[in-house]
């Protein structure tokens, strides 16, 4: 029952003309990479100003993929979310409310348009009107302007480390149902939030759906970052040979809310760390060269050596490719 609802939910989600690899590898043509990692406030307006300005900059540097951190434009805490949530269009229902409503998307729409950019615009609260549910959502912006994807977190961030840290996203938050992976001249990307890198099953399907590369929007604290941070984004590279991009807001210990961990980075599809910021606010920025990924599968070749008459495979697609 488990393996049918994820591959219909795959199959539903990619469609086959979507499945396709360049015979050059998933990675299509050089590719300027930068992440953002912003420092945070209260005011809406102020986050939203301060990204704008610092993507600018991304722009400025050459940068042809642009990450913003989780919740870049709102504190992160449950208390918090509901208070800036914004309606969000979506790939079905593309118009988007207006301006006075959903000032984020507008802002962000614009940005990545102004500076022909692609634009992962880190993750904000959603409302959506129709069931009054809150999701955790990325948008992933064209150069054009237009929304490419829409991420909502999959996977919420509800854990309980006695003395160090309890979260309970589920307290207000729904959790997406779908993956994502957007579709560029770069080739394809893949989407998670957060906590969703902590599940392995998201970067298989993109990966095995041709991405080159996982882009996690993320806001690790400062327990489990020590943690685990730099050791998720590996273990995802070097599990599916892809780059994987962490992006994190700046570590604030002067704020009373919850600290984010910073260290944004990316990793390369043999699961070494390339760059990597400290805690301040800082931009990451890195050259994906296409030719690694096909480097990578050709020395170790996982990607053709896959047992799935042993075990499920739970992008769906049997036999491709990655
Ligand atoms: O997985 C973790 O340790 C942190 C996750 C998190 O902070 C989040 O999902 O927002």
């Amino acid at each position: 029952m488990f393996r049918r609802l994820i591959n219909t939910t795959a199959k539903a989600f990619f469609p086959a003309r979507n499945m396709s690899t360049s015979p050059s590898g998933p990675l299509l043509k050089p590719c300027k990479l930068a992440l953002i990692q912003l420092k945070t406030g209260s005011d809406k307006s102020a986050n939203l100003t301060r990204a704008c300005e610092k993507v600018a900059l991304a722009a400025k540097a050459g940068a042809d993929i642009v990450v913003l951190p989780e919740c870049f434009n709102s504190p992160y805490g449950t208390e918090h979310f509901p208070k800036y949530a914004e309606p969000l269009p979506s790939l079905e229902k593309p118009t988007p409310p207006d301006e006075s409503e959903a000032p984020s998307y507008h802002r962000l729409s614009a940005l990545s348009k102004e500076h022909n950019i692609h634009l992962v615009a880190g993750s904000i609260p959603e409302l959506e009107p129709s069931t009054k549910k809150l999701y955790n959502t990325s948008l992933i912006f064209s150069p054009a302007g237009t929304l490419l994807g829409k991420h909502r977190k999959v996977h919420l961030f509800d854990i309980d480390i006695p003395g160090k840290i309890r979260f309970k996203e589920s307290e207000v938050l729904t959790g997406g149902s779908e993956p994502t992976l957007v579709d560029t001249p770069f080739g394809k990307f893949g989407v998670g939030i957060c906590y969703d890198v902590r599940f392995p099953e998201l970067a298989m399907i993109a990966a095995r759906r041709g991405a080159f590369a996982m882009i996690y929007p993320g806001a690790f604290n400062m327990t489990t970052g020590p943690l685990h941070w730099e050791l998720l984004a590996r273990a995802r590279a070097v599990d599916n040979q892809v780059w994987v991009a962490m992006c994190s807001p700046a570590r604030d210990l002067e704020g009373t809310g919850y600290v984010a961990f910073g260290e944004s980075m990316v990793v390369d599809p043999n699961g070494l760390v390339v760059k990597k910021a400290g805690a301040e606010e800082d931009m990451v920025v890195v050259d994906l060269a296409p030719e690694k990924v096909v480097e990578v599968r050709s020395g170790i070749p996982v990607t053709t050596q896959r047992r799935f008459d042993v075990y499920p495979d739970v992008s769906g697609v049997a036999g491709s490719s990655a």
